[in-house]
């Protein structure tokens, strides 16, 4: 199982203070939520931060693009020093050549679904991913609850995975906390984005610290 902290709502004025905390506490991966107003109501940040944040963690920078367009950006993003590069179904006509683009850049490819979309839409690039990144809540905002009915598509990945030759990891994104990880875990998730449940609290290391224990004696 993975970790991965979101820095949405880390507090930005000691974001260098916010991410040494979570990987104090034993974090996997910096989950870095790029939005741009468009594909998504909200905006947070490019490249430059990924570029800012790679010589202060030795994190895996795991970026969430939630862009119009994303093969626009792809270069830039491997430059800056993502590690990883999910990108949205449905913000490009053409996320297989999208995706082959991130992997051409050195880069680990991950697909991302929004609730409401299905996983046939996805079906064609499972072969070519790393990652892929069932969000559990809509995109745009920290701090929202978890959607229940996305766990139907957790175990269905996890048995594509069970029957096929595919070798991506199941991210779960959205309103993870104590409760809702079991459930995730238990569906067959891997890597789990949290961003509320973590900066919302006084001790963000403990808290990264309690969610690994909560899957660790999980049967
Ligand atoms: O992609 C996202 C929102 O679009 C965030 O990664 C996600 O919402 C994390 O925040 P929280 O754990 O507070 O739900
Ligand atoms: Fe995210």
């Amino acid at each position: 199982m993975k970790i991965a902290p979101s820095i949405l709502n880390a507090d930005y004025a000691n974001l260098a203070r916010d991410v040494q905390a979570v990987e104090t506490g034993g974090a996997d991966y910096l989950h870095v939520d790029v939005m741009d107003g468009q594909f998504v109501p909200n905006i947070t940040f490019g490249p430059g931060m990924v570029a800012a944040l790679r010589p202060i963690t030795k994190l895996a920078l795991d970026c969430h693009l939630m862009i119009e367009a994303p093969e626009r950006y792809i270069a830039e993003f491997a430059k800056a020093g993502a590690d990883i590069l999910t990108l949205h179904v449905e913000s490009t006509p053409h996320i297989y050549r999208a995706l082959q683009m991130v992997k051409d850049a050195g880069v680990k490819a991950g697909v991302v679904v929004n609730p409401g979309t299905p996983l046939e839409m996805i079906k064609n690039v499972l072969p070519l991913v790393d990652q892929v990144l069932v969000l559990t809540v809509n995109p745009g905002f920290g701090g929202q609850k978890f959607i229940p009915a996305m766990l139907s598509k957790v175990k269905r990945l996890d048995q594509l995975r069970q029957t096929n030759d595919y070798h991506f990891d199941i991210e779960v994104d959205g309103g993870i906390n104590e409760q809702t990880i079991k459930t995730c875990a238990a569906a067959g998730a891997d890597v789990f984005v949290t961003g509320s449940y973590v900066y919302g609290a006084a001790a963000p290391a403990q808290q990264v610290q309690k969610l690994r224990n909560v899957v660790a004696t999980h049967d």
